[in-house]
């Protein structure tokens, strides 16, 4: 199968503290590549160097063999049409209203008749199971309604990629397998590639072909969910048993022990 993303040894400082160690990791094209991770692991950072929004301190990210990390402003924001981010905040426009937000990149960069574009709003909102809120503004929406939104505005343009940071987070069950199954959906009939960013388990092991681990900015296992589930490190298991008790667990009480000594 063809490579779609490949990240090369990315390695990311913020100031003096590492927080993403020699990462390397390969997308195949319509795979569902989950990274999952405790809070703070580096899992959004991670996305966020794969649309260019952050430049490594050393390594490289390929898309579609073209080295993002090397592009210029203008040629990055060309290529970035490739991709669709739905952000962990949602990161909506308050002062749009819900069609004008989902339908921002045609608004933005091309000359389709507004109400082309409400349609077409209309049409990517009831993909994520909404309707009738197209004329509200996104303070009129519950939590669960604004992630939809946002969800709706990254597949406004058939993106190739999808990087999804947490989509569950905020949702209830019901909306949250229904978020889960646009994402197969989207691989199955048009092909795209997608990334996800979650600590749902459940989430994770349904969707994915493949699953990264990260702990601390480095990757401690990837391979199927079968092969994660019997993963032999130590740190893989903790986390996938959800087991208070542990290697991570061990290192939070070695740090706030040292951080108490200070
Ligand atoms: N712009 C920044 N400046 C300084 N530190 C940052 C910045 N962005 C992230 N970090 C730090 O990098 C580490 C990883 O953050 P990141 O947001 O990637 O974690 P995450 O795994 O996505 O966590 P969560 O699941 O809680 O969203 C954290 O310790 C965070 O404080």
């Amino acid at each position: 199968m063809d490579t779609k993303i490949k990240v090369e040894n990315l390695t990311k400082k913020f100031g003096n503290r590492e927080v993403l160690k020699n990462i390397s990791f390969d997308v195949k094209k319509s795979e569902v590549f989950v990274i999952m991770g405790g809070s703070g692991s580096g899992k959004s950072t991670v996305i966020k160097h794969i649309i260019g929004l952050l430049k490594p301190t050393s390594g490289k990210i390929y898309i579609d063999n073209v080295d993002i990390t090397s592009l210029k402003d203008t040629e990055l924001i060309e290529f970035r049409k490739k991709i669709g981010y739905l952000f962990q905040e949602g990161a909506l426009f308050d002062s749009l209203k819900v069609w004008e937000n989902v339908g921002f990149y045609y608004l933005e960069n091309t000359k389709m008749p507004e109400k082309d574009i409400y349609n077409l709003a209309k049409e990517k909102l009831a993909l994520v199971g909404l309707k009738d809120v197209e004329d509200l503004y996104p303070s009129q929406l519950s939590g669960g309604m604004r992630k939809r939104v946002s969800l709706a505005r990254a597949i406004s343009y058939n993106p190739e990629i999808i990087l999804y940071d947490e989509p569950s987070s905020g949702l209830d069950p019901v909306t949250s397998a229904m978020i889960d199954k646009l994402i197969l959906k989207l691989r199955d009939e048009l092909g795209v590639t997608s990334i996800v960013v979650t600590h749902d388990l459940e989430s994770a092991f349904s969707i994915a072909d493949r699953i990264a681990m990260i702990h601390k900015g480095v990757i401690y296992a990837i391979g199927t969910p079968e092969e994660i589930k019997n993963h032999p490190d130590p740190v893989v298991q903790q986390f996938i048993r959800r087991s208070p008790e542990g290697p991570i667990t061990e290192e939070l009480m070695k740090e706030l022990n040292n951080n108490l000594k200070k």
